[in-house]
């Protein structure tokens, strides 16, 4: 983090008006130099940890109405898309555990919240996102404006009112432990809940449904053999550490399709950027973008590295060092003096909780990038 600077730059040199997080500049857009950094990060830190205790009862619970909402359009249809049953089961499961706050007790948040997310995050990311439209027409009519906050200002109202009524403690505790002011402690949570933890997980979580699913190989077997083997009767934290296989797919999926690929960030100084054959002279004030996909696919560290190989990281740990998805290696630890994503470990366990369940549940899935197109409940 001495060479660059990650003030403003998350999504690149553009950069959403900041009245979408409340005229507030959020965590994620603050340089480890920013004083304001450290408190944020601590926040978010202290959060995961905070709900550990609930961490799995609400993941297995949800992740119920969300198989039960699927099988019962199975019932009736060939396929049953599975995107929105997913993204209404993130919306529960993540305000509950990151701010504290039960959408059930709203009813037009319970039926509306995560649309009114994906409004939110839509606006914000469309400007630098390549929905594949013929260009130069992208360029022209989606990326040459930004997108203004009113056109969500009703949705994002009605978030902010939802949290800060009920998700108090978590926001008290902001203010107590971290010394942020109650506006601060809101739209921060707001933006790990929406931006970082939904809109990471909605693509992280469709990718590796669509994996398993569409999985011709016998992985299924494999997968469902060790989930039911290991890791006790009830799935817990703890029982990640019995699931070596599942936790490699997990791992190997990130390697594959990482869900944010592009990082930036702003040298601080002059310096020399090497890599194993070249060298490259960067410039103070120079914006670079680290491309993920490619890093994570370098031959030189990883064998047929364009291969799906599910045991790749159970078969070689060290390999970790070099899995970058967070913005750091997977070995790395995320705090206050580095920008590595705060949600780094818990998201790999929650995906392997996800999976481990899933064939707990399940005896075989079957479907594609979207849809499931048959179920088998385990027998
Ligand atoms: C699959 C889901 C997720 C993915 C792929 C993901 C990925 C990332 C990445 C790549 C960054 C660095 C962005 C940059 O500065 O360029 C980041 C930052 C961050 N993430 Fe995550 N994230 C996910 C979920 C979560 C969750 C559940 C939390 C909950 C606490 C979280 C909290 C954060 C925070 C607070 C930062 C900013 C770190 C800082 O300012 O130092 N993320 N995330």
């Amino acid at each position: 983090m001495d060479l660059m600077d990650k003030k403003n730059i998350l999504i690149g040199d553009f950069m959403p008006s900041v009245a979408f997080t409340g005229n507030i500049r959020v965590g994620v857009y603050q340089d480890i130099s920013e004083p304001q950094h450290a408190k944020l990060k601590n926040f978010a830190i202290d959060i995961l940890k905070r709900s550990s205790g609930i961490w799995v009862s609400e993941l297995t619970s949800n992740m119920d109405v969300m198989w039960d909402n699927i099988e019962s359009t199975l019932s009736g249809s060939s396929s049953a898309g599975y995107i929105f049953p997913l993204q209404r089961f993130l919306f529960s499961f993540f305000s509950k555990t990151i701010a504290g706050a039960d959408p059930s007790r709203d009813a037009k948040i319970a039926e509306s919240g995560y649309a009114m997310l994906d409004r939110w995050l839509a606006l914000q990311v469309l400007p630098t996102l390549s929905i594949g439209i013929l260009q130069p027409l992208e360029e022209i009519f989606l990326h040459s404006f930004a997108y203004p906050y009113f056109l969500v200002s009703g949705d994002y109202n009605q978030l902010y009112q939802f949290i800060k009524k009920e998700g108090k403690d978590v926001i008290k505790r902001g203010e107590t432990e971290f010394g942020l002011n109650e506006d601060e402690a809101i739209h921060n949570l707001l933006f790990i809940m929406g931006f970082n933890a939904f809109g990471g997980f909605t693509i992280f979580l469709s990718g590796l449904i669509s994996k398993i699913a569409s999985d011709q190989t016998g992985l299924q077997e494999k997968l469902k053999k060790e989930a039911r083997e290991n890791g006790g009767s009830t799935l817990s934290l703890a029982s990640v550490k019995e699931m070596h296989l599942i936790q490699s797919l997990v791992y190997e999926t990130l390697r594959m399709s990482p869900p944010v690929p592009l990082q930036f960030g702003r040298a601080r100084k002059d310096f020399r950027l090497t890599s194993h054959d070249s060298a490259f002279d960067i410039k103070k004030g120079e914006l670079l973008c680290g491309y993920q996909t490619l890093v994570m696919r370098d031959p030189v560290v990883f064998d047929e590295p364009e291969s799906f190989k599910p045991d790749r990281f159970a078969e070689d740990p060290q390999l970790l060092d070099y899995l970058y998805w967070s913005n750091g290696p997977q070995t790395g630890t995320p705090s206050e003096s580095n920008k590595q994503c705060a949600g780094k470990d818990f998201i790999t366990i929650t995906a392997t909780l996800f999976v481990a369940h899933l064939f707990r549940r399940y005896d075989s899935i079957t479907g594609n990038s979207s849809s499931i197109t048959a179920v088998q409940r385990a027998k």
